[in-house]
């Protein structure tokens, strides 16, 4: 059994124009002093506390619970005064000289596998150093920090670090606090970066309080996870391997997709173009191998790198219908299809309205993007 991810709680605060600073060197506060303490007291609660490399280069925290009180409420509560502390940067230029060093009890660094020796010689002592795999992997980090114990995560800030975890799907609250002024200024920095959020207008967060802290409105927002399991990812990733050994072509995506029965046992795989035959699109290839009466069907997953298709050229039946005729009642993709080839794809739009769960997994769109590169 693998460690739970923790609860992550989100918290920043921002101007009415969606700043979290100026672009002037001083950090600027925009809480309220009723706000500052929420965020005391959420770090009281937190069995971690994270913010990126920009935050700390550009604000020298310290992160620490400040109040007494709440540190003695902590020490009695048989947990240490201070929550851990966690940086994560994907240069691992990390100054060894700012304040977050020099408090607090214990500290991580995560960076990408590349970054950590030159980071580990440079911090010594100061922070324990983890690698995330080829690029800083948001789910890596809760991966470790889950078993290490940290079952609720604060996620301070700033943009970038927003942007990296609820474009994840990583993300369980978010707690805004809305300060009433505006920076106006396109330089500042804000809340989060343009990006793929899971959260749009047709997926809405469920907004579960308001409250009023001195002259800043807090908003708490609860965001639903997309209910995907660790081994989901880890089929997904397959698929993804899978999409690396289609025939390249100029004209035509390439996909990897696997079928997986609920007890785990994988059912079939195939990849567009596979085995000569230039029109084969991967979904339709793996389910061709499976007997149209295995009775695991229903209960089965398909995992593929690219939304099903629902219009297409090459062949009569789009792979959304052989997806719906197979009985699968469950799919896991990893990006949908990009207007390309194809004006307006409605896989995923055909499968849920035939009741078929659909899921994504924003994590690994841009390995599934990446084997398409050279399409543009
Ligand atoms: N009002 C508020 O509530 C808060 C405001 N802030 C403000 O936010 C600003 C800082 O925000 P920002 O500049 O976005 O910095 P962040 O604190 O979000 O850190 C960004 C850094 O984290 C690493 N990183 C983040 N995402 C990735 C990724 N996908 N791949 C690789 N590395 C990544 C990089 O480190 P590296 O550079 O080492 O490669 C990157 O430069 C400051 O002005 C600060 O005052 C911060 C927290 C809260
Ligand atoms: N400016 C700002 C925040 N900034 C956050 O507070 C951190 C600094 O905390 P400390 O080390 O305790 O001074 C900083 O790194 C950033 O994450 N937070 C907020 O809730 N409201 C604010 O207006």
């Amino acid at each position: 059994m693998t460690d739970p991810r923790p609860y992550v709680l989100l918290s920043a605060a921002m101007s009415v124009d969606g700043r979290i600073d100026d672009s002037s060197p001083e950090r600027l506060l925009l809480s309220s002093p009723e706000d500052f303490d929420r965020v005391d007291e959420l770090r009281a609660q937190s069995d971690a506390v994270l913010i990126g490399a920009g935050t700390l280069r550009s604000d020298d925290p310290r992160l620490l619970v400040n109040a007494p009180a709440r540190q003695a409420r902590r020490k009695a509560e048989g947990r240490p005064e201070q929550p851990l502390r966690v940086v994560l940067t994907g240069s691992g230029d990390l100054d060894p000289a700012r304040r977050f060093w020099h408090h607090g009890d214990a500290r991580v660094a995560y960076a990408p596998d590349a970054a950590t020796g030159a980071l580990a010689a440079r911090l010594g002592a100061l922070a324990e150093v983890v690698g995330t795999g080829a690029r800083l992997d948001p789910g890596a980090v809760l991966d470790d920090l889950g078993a290490r114990g940290v079952r609720r995560l604060m996620v301070e800030g700033g943009g970038a670090v927003h942007t990296l975890f609820l474009t994840a799907g990583l993300v369980d609250e978010i707690q805004l606090a809305v300060a009433p002024f505006f920076v106006g200024d396109a330089d500042a920095p804000a809340f989060v970066r343009p990006g793929l959020f899971p959260q749009d207008a047709a997926h809405r967060m469920t907004l579960a309080g308001t409250s009023a802290l001195g002259d800043t409105a807090l908003l708490r927002y609860l965001v639903a996870r997309p209910p995907l399991t660790p081994a989901d990812r880890r089929l997904l990733a397959e698929a993804v391997a899978e999409s690396r050994l289609c025939p390249p072509s100029d004209t035509a995506y390439s996909v990897g997709a696997l079928v997986v029965a609920e007890d785990g046992t994988e059912l079939a795989r195939g990849h567009s173009r596979e085995g000569g035959d230039p029109k084969v699109h991967a979904e339709e290839a793996a389910l061709a191998k499976i007997p149209a009466d295995d009775p695991r069907l229903p209960g089965a997953t398909l995992y593929t790198t690219l939304e099903p298709c629902s219009v297409r050229a090459s062949r009569p039946t789009p792979c959304a219908q052989l997806v719906l005729a197979s009985g699968i009642r469950r799919v896991v993709l990893a990006w949908r299809e990009p207007a390309l080839f194809v004006a307006d794809c409605q896989g995923v739009e055909l499968l849920e309205q035939a009741g078929v769960t659909v899921l994504e997994c924003p994590e690994l769109a841009a390995e599934a993007r990446a084997v398409n590169a050279h399409l543009g």
